[in-house]
């Protein structure tokens, strides 16, 4: 049940980091929530923060979305609430080290959580939001989904798998009134590189963005309906000339012959 007229939006991993940042901010634009992620002791911490300083409900879900049967019930809530407007698919761990220092069996549960869940909670979240006349959908990938050299690679490929489903999001459902923003922070300040096993004190500061700032810039992008956010980039032109480069490839990725370089002889 919500009384915001915003409806309410659905944020996971929320209990910190950016994930907290985006419930704060949703809050303040009228937003009602539901906070997801393990540790119920800190989504408490983060509902009764927003609860003092905002008039917006908050309930908390404490969920492994690498469980199955916790994923579950997320995906449920979403179809089964119909007050839910917005999803951010925020929810996700990184890694720094490189192939042959890292456990597959990690590798595996980062693209459950990275990749699977997100994938599932877009589906219920999207299937929803189609039957109730539109919504909104944000995919937190990363800058290394278009730089995999930058940290561990299964990483970068998860965030570059999250790019690449949110492009064919926007696409398919656009007209159907889902919006779709997926956003590649740089590296921001958070526990996630504890988690990830690296250090920020490796990198220069001024690599390094706050987490206020990132969510601002992020919101501030999508109020101003972009489809990829990077909220480092200096210079929006050269993300268009990258994207504007792909798009001239499309075209071509498919033909029935190839080309010269290769030394195919081409049938008579
Ligand atoms: N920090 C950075 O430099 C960058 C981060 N990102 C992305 O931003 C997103 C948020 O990261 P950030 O805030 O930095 O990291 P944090 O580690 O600070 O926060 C991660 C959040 O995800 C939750 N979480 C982790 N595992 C699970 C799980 N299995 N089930 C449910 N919730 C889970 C954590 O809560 P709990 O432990 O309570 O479950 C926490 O709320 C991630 O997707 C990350 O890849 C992208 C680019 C750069
Ligand atoms: N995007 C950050 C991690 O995901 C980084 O660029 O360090």
């Amino acid at each position: 049940m919500t009384y915001s007229k915003m409806g309410i939006a659905m944020v996971t991993g929320a209990s910190a980091g950016i994930g907290a940042i985006y419930a704060d901010r949703l809050a303040r634009r009228g937003y009602d929530l539901i906070l997801v992620a393990r540790s119920q002791e800190r989504l408490d911490e983060v509902a009764r923060r927003i609860a003092g300083s905002t008039n917006c409900n908050v309930s908390t879900v404490a969920a492994d979305l690498n469980d199955k049967a916790d994923l579950g019930r997320i995906e449920t809530l979403l179809g089964a609430d119909p007050a839910i407007t917005m999803l951010v698919n925020n929810a996700g761990i990184g890694g720094v080290a490189p192939l042959l220092e890292s456990d597959v069996n990690k590798m595996q549960a980062m693209i459950e959580l990275n990749i699977t869940a997100l994938t599932r909670l877009t589906y219920a979240a999207a299937r929803a939001f189609v039957a109730r006349g539109g919504g909104t959908i944000i995919n937190i990938s990363s800058a290394v989904a278009i730089a995999p050299e930058i940290l561990n690679g299964v990483y970068g490929a998860t965030k570059a798998f999250v790019l690449a489903f949110s492009l064919s999001l926007h696409k398919e459902l656009a007209d159907k009134k889902l919006r779709i923003q997926v956003v590649l922070p740089g590296a921001i300040a958070t526990n996630f590189w504890d988690v990830s096993g690296g250090s920020l004190d490796d990198l220069p500061s001024k690599a390094i963005m706050q987490s206020d700032d990132l969510v601002d810039a992020a919101l501030a992008g999508l109020d101003q309906g972009e489809l990829v956010t990077i909220p480092s980039l200096p210079d929006v032109a050269d993300w268009h000339a990258y994207e504007a480069a792909r798009q001239k490839l499309i075209p071509n990725l498919s033909l029935n012959t190839s080309p010269a370089r290769y030394g195919i002889a081409v049938a008579a």
